[in-house]
């Protein structure tokens, strides 16, 4: 019986508008390499991933630097099959994913689906995910529990309600499910922001499974202190 594998699919076609640089964020400099080649490193030091595709922009010309200065790029491709949105570029990933020769993808494989914008990740959160979901019928995601009062704003920002959090978890990714469900999920879907959602709108329940907080979304300016802290290892 041939057993699934596990492969990465990075989305890193986004311009990171919300950050304002001159670049786009997966290629600043925190801690002395590109956001995105944290990543990389992460998942070429990951035994268990057989390979890494990473989803970039047509136009993006900062890729083939980022690859050259990888000590070993044999374990990742660069699909420049980057789409509008992260969805697009996730779904356009995994249909460029099948076309590659050298590794054919299979329905049951596994794919983890984790931002380019998330440089914190460790072996150790993906050795957990897998270890969880390896033999659920679903999959599932890396996810916090939210520990904050939550407010919803009304007009001329003051609160409109408090938000219940019990129960309430923020996404992180990677985000991991089947190749053929995730696929036919998304290609289903209308305008999800995460793997999950269009996995839930097929009326399946991915798994929670607790993620760490080093393991954010830098997004905004002021989160890239932040994350030099975690990857320096001050915090
Ligand atoms: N069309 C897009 C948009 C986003 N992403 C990727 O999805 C991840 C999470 O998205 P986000 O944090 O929103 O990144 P950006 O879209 O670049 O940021 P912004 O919304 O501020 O422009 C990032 O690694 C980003 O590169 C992508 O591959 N293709
Ligand atoms: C996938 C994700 O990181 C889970 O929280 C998030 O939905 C990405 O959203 P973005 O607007 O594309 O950053």
């Amino acid at each position: 019986m041939k057993l699934p594998r596990y492969f990465a699919l990075i989305p890193a076609a986004g311009v990171g508008a919300r950050m304002g640089e001159k670049i786009p964020k997966q290629y600043l400099q925190i801690a002395g390499k590109p956001m995105l080649r944290h990543v990389l490193d992460t998942f070429c030091r990951a035994d268990v991933i057989t390979h890494t595709y990473v989803v970039v922009s047509a136009e993006d010309g900062y890729i083939d630097a980022t690859m050259a200065a990888l000590h070993d790029s044999s374990y990742a491709t660069v699909l420049r099959v980057g789409g509008a949105t992260r969805h697009q570029s996730v779904l356009n990933g995994l249909q460029a994913m099948q076309k590659q020769v050298n590794e054919p993808i299979d329905d049951d494989d596994w794919v983890l689906v984790h931002d380019a914008a998330r440089p914190g990740l460790s072996i150790g959160l993906i050795d957990k995910l897998i270890n969880i979901l390896q033999d659920d019928e679903v999959g599932g995601l890396l996810a916090m529990p939210v520990v904050d009062t939550l407010k919803r704003a009304g007009a001329e920002g003051r609160v409109d309600q408090t938000v219940t959090r019990d129960r309430l978890w923020a996404a992180q990714t990677p985000q991991m499910f089947r190749y053929g469900l995730l696929r036919k999920a998304l290609e289903q879907a209308t305008a999800v922001t995460d793997e999950a959602s269009a996995i839930e709108a097929q009326g399946l329940q991915p798994k929670l499974v607790e993620g760490d907080a080093r393991n954010f979304k830098v997004t905004l300016p002021h989160d890239v202190a932040l994350a030099e802290l975690y990857l320096k290892g001050f915090v």
